[in-house]
């Protein structure tokens, strides 16, 4: 990392999302059952959890995909419960979405996949705006050797690393990751994290990392929260959240350490 790396402090008193006594069911079975959480400016944090407890749920409703039964859920100073169709479609542009199924376009280029959502939300930017932009978020991402070529020409982190630069040219103030770092190898999986963090440091974006790699909570979480039987159990630094003499805590651990 260069000199002007460096950690950018997290903004406590900066809430970007807020959420208090949050429920959602499907039928019978009560997924969220209260959650409380905070994000903060610049904060990176992890939400820890198995297998259907309820993370995807709960990123759909602070995106406005899901709504809430009870709650009350802000995001960028707005609450989601409550929104317009119009100003949700204006928050979700301030919101980067990092998802396993956000695939690039096979047929586009690199450079014609990190213009797409440019092109597509402003309309009036000249040539040597696009062409800045789009080397800013490749540089930024490590990738800027890859400009002219094809999705398939690249391996699976690169493909993730440019998924995350397209998301990055809309310049969000929040990322959500969905797991990151799944069907990557170790290798990869960090360069991944070390960009998680680089993003957060460069583009002062506060970020949602769902994920049950305890590798990637470690290297990327300020604060790591975990989601159990549909609340948060356990919030705070990931040394914090393991040391727990609670047996789900103990089990998560032991079955998800990858390293
Ligand atoms: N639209 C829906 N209708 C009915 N049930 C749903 C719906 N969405 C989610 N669920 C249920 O809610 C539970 C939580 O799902 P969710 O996808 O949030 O899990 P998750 O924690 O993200 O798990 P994973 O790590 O496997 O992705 C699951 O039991 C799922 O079947």
């Amino acid at each position: 990392m260069d000199m002007e790396d460096h950690k950018s402090a997290i903004d406590y008193n900066d809430k970007v999302i807020s959420i208090k006594g949050l429920k959602k069911s499907f039928g019978d079975y009560h997924v969220l059952r209260g959650i409380d959480l905070d994000l903060y400016k610049k904060e990176n944090l992890v939400v820890l959890g198995r297998s259907g407890t309820g993370k995807s749920v709960l990123i759909k409703i602070i995106s406005g995909l899901l709504k809430a039964d009870e709650g009350q859920v802000d995001v960028l100073g707005t609450d989601v419960t409550s929104i317009t169709p119009r100003d949700l479609m204006e928050l979700r542009r301030r919101i980067g979405f990092s998802f396993q199924n956000s695939a690039l376009y096979d047929s586009m280029t690199v450079r014609k996949n990190l213009e797409f959502p440019l092109v597509r939300n402003q309309k009036n930017l000249r040539r040597k705006e696009i062409d800045e932009m789009v080397e800013r978020v490749l540089e930024a991402v490590g990738l800027k050797q890859t400009i002219n070529q094809m999705p398939s020409e690249l391996s699976g982190g690169q493909r993730k690393r440019i998924g995350i630069a397209r998301t990055l040219i809309l310049r969000p103030e929040i990322m959500l990751y969905d797991e990151p770092t799944a069907g990557l190898d170790p290798i990869t999986s960090m360069e991944i994290n070390n960009l998680i963090n680089r993003v957060q440091e460069r583009f002062n974006t506060s970020s949602i990392i769902i994920t049950h790699d305890l590798t990637c909570a470690k290297a990327t979480g300020d604060r790591v929260a975990m989601l159990l039987d549909g609340q948060f159990q356990r919030q705070g630094t990931f040394d914090e959240v393991f040391a727990s003499n609670d047996e789900r805590v103990k089990q998560f651990y032991d079955y998800n350490f990858i390293n």
